[in-house]
């Protein structure tokens, strides 16, 4: 499985925990920074993920600040981009079984090493259970070119 990640300051110890647990694991894992703890904004690093899983087919993107809910709010601006804020293993195994999520987003300041690889994990082995699913996700993927929605 081919996976970016990315951090900004407040995510880069858990950064560096998940990319050797998923290399490991067999994974390839692109790190796309930060690679100091110099103070940096996250949407630029969300963006740098968003756009690789995009252009990859069938590749995931690992997002991590400090409360994890920056990096999702900047992901889910990327049209085609399902990004879920897990902040522990049964969001993470339903955001890919129900959601079809391809990009996990992750609280360092939240969580600690041991949620972090259950959550991760757990991620790691769920699958898109497709089905009655699709056709939510579809209408999900359809809002982004609606622009705005009003019911
Ligand atoms: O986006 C966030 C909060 O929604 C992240 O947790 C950031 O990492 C956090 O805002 C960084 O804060 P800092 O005070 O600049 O370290």
């Amino acid at each position: 499985m081919k996976y970016f990640i990315a951090a900004d300051h407040a995510g880069i110890e858990i950064k560096a925990f998940i990319k050797d647990l998923f290399e490991k694991k067999g994974h390839i894992v692109e790190d796309l920074g930060p690679f100091s703890k110099d103070r940096v904004d996250y949407p630029d690093f969300a963006a740098l993920v968003c756009k690789k899983v995009l252009e990859n087919d069938g590749s995931f993107g690992i997002l991590i600040c400090g409360s994890g809910i920056g990096m999702s709010m900047a992901a889910n601006k990327f049209d085609g981009i399902r990004a879920a804020l897990c902040h522990n293993e049964y969001s993470a195994t339903m955001a890919r079984q129900h959601n079809d999520a391809n990009v996990i987003c992750l609280g360092e300041r939240v969580s600690g090493e041991g949620i972090i690889e259950a959550i991760i994990n757990a991620w790691d082995k769920a699958k898109f259970e497709a089905g009655r699913h699709t056709q939510r996700v579809e209408k999900i993927n359809a809002l982004s070119k609606i622009g705005s929605c009003r019911v």
